[in-house]
Formats: structure tokens, C-alpha cells, sequence
């Protein structure tokens, strides 16, 4: 039996308990904003960018939408950052990822204020992360924490076998695991023997971008799957990086694509939003 975990019933309940929260900061005249950066036309970021817009407005949190060009220059994503960094309207402010290639995506992280960050990406709070004194946290793997606390799946003494080592979900969720005392594999394209690894974990996380590359030959029997995946087909539908079929009835715990970790994602970027507005005060 393999138990589907809810990803948007466990985001619903976090949105209303945020939107409360946004109640409170605004009667102590504090409106959380959120400023969210798109640059050029990529449609899957539009889509996230709508979902988060969206989210916001449900809760009560304003949002700042800044749509540039492909073409814009570093510098003047950079000035436009530094703009935000001091307007004090703002709390939070996400550059969505992917940017254009000839843009420096580490140097635009850089950029955003440690006190302003979003999505936890900057060195300074991966930093206080990798110290186990976190202050702003990546938004995907904190969402994952948070469903595995959710159905109370433990992780102090798990395996963990984490496939990909972004700075935006594997080595962040690393550290995060880390931090409660799972015994943590971070694999990888370049792993070998990769079923077999993968095979060791109690809670095995897939962060690839490879659809539907892990089947059932990488999955203990009884084992937890995290599938961080969103992969559009050419016919349009969404599927994981879990060949969710073949994973049923061996895994005791699943998370869907859509409706898994991609409504946490949000809401967790929510949450960043008002704790920073919180902050801010
Ligand atoms: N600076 C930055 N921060 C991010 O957090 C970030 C990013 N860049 N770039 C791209 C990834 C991806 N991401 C998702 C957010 C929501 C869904 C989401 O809402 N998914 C829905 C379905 C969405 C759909 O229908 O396309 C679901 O899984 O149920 C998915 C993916 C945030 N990311």
C-alpha cells in the first residue's frame, strides 16, 4: 500500500494559518510584499510566477511583479535589485531561476539582500543553514521537511539518499537533513551504481529533471519518495522525475506531480515573505 502524500491539502492549511499572521503584521501597519523578478519569457516560469502571485493575494501579501526583457543587461538587474534593497515597501524580493545565459546567476544572488532574501539562496543565509542557525531557508527543500513532518515520517538516524545537487533543493536539503540527524547521500549524474545507492534509502529524494527516471529498481520496499520533479511532455501534461507507476506498491509514501512539492514550494515562499516582513519591523 503506498499512501499519497497530500501536497496541496498541507499548503492549503499553511495559507490560511499565514493569511492570520498577515492579518496581525497589518494591524501593527506592516503590508508584507513580496517583490518577484521575471526575466524574458521562459512559459513555465510565467506559470510558477502566476501561482505565486496568486498565493500572495489569497493570503494578503502585496506583490511587486518586475518583468524585464531577455535582453537586460547584468548591471541593470543588478541597479534594479539594489533599488529594491532599498525600498522599504519591500521584504522580500525572487529573481526567478532559470535566467538567461548570459546573465551571472550567482552574482545576481549575491546581490539581494541577505535581510530580503526569498528563497534563502544567498551565501550568507547557506551559510547560517550550513551551521545549523538558519535564518531565511530555500523554499523546495523546507516544503519537503515540512510534508515528511506533516506525516510524521522521521528522519533523525534515516538513510537519506538525496539524486541532485542544485543550489536550489539537493545541497540545501542536505544540509536541512543533516540538521536533524539523517545519515545523508547526495548522488548525482556522475554516480555509480545509482539504483543500488538509491535502493539504501528510507527516504530517497529526486531532484534530477529527468522525467520519469526513477523507477522501481531505485526504491526500497516501505521506503519514503520525495519526487521534486516538473517536467511538461510534449502533450502537455506534468509528470515527476518518478515514474509514478512503477513506484506504486513498493513505496509506503509517495508525493505526486503535480500536487506534491510544488504547492509547499509556495507556500513556503510565502511564509519566508511574512517571517521576513516580521523581521523587518
Ligand atoms: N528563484 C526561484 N525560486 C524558486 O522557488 C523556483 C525558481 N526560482 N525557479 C523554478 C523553480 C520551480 N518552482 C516551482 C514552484 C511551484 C510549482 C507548482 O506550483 N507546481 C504545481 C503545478 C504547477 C503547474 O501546473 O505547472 C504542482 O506541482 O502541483 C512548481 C515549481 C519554483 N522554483
Amino acid at each position: 500500500m503506498t499512501v499519497m502524500i497530500d501536497g496541496r491539502q498541507t499548503a492549503a492549511k499553511i495559507r490560511s494559518e499565514l493569511a492570520k499572521k498577515a492579518e496581525v503584521l497589518k494591524n501593527q501597519g506592516i503590508t508584507p510584499c513580496l517583490a518577484v523578478i521575471l526575466v524574458g519569457d521562459d512559459p513555465a516560469s510565467q506559470v510558477y510566477v502566476r501561482n505565486k502571485k496568486r498565493a500572495a493575494e489569497k493570503i494578503g501579501i502585496e506583490t511587486k511583479d518586475l518583468h524585464l526583457s531577455a535582453q537586460t543587461a547584468q548591471s541593470e538587474l543588478l541597479e534594479l535589485i539594489d533599488s529594491l534593497n532599498d525600498d522599504p515597501s519591500v521584504h522580500a524580493i525572487l529573481v526567478q531561476m532559470p535566467l538567461p545565459k548570459h546573465l551571472d546567476e550567482n552574482e545576481v544572488i549575491n546581490a539581494i539582500s541577505p535581510k530580503k532574501d526569498a528563497d534563502g539562496l544567498h551565501p550568507k543565509n547557506l551559510g547560517h543553514l550550513f551551521m545549523n542557525e538558519p535564518q531565511a531557508l530555500p523554499c523546495t527543500p523546507r516544503g519537503i521537511m515540512v510534508l515528511l513532518a506533516e506525516y510524521d515520517i522521521g528522519v533523525a538516524g534515516k538513510n537519506v539518499v538525496i539524486i541532485g545537487r542544485s543550489n536550489l533543493v539537493g545541497r540545501p536539503l542536505a544540509a536541512m537533513m543533516i540538521n536533524v540527524d539523517a545519515t545523508v547521500t547526495v548522488a548525482h549524474s556522475k554516480t555509480k551504481n545509482l539504483p543500488e545507492i538509491a535502493k539504501n534509502a528510507d527516504i530517497l529524494v529526486v531532484a534530477t529533471g529527468r522525467a520519469e527516471m526513477v523507477d522501481q529498481s531505485y526504491v526500497k520496499k516501505g521506503a519514503t519518495v520525495i519526487d521534486v520533479g516538473i517536467n511538461r511532455l510534449p502533450d502537455n501534461h506534468l509528470v515527476g522525475d518518478v515514474d509514478q507507476a512503477s513506484v506504486t506498491g513498493v513505496a509506503a509514501y509517495l508525493t505526486p506531480v503535480p500536487g506534491g512539492v510544488g504547492p509547499m514550494t509556495i507556500a513556503m515562499l510565502m511564509q519566508q515573505t511574512l517571517e521576513l516582513a516580521e523581521k523587518s519591523k
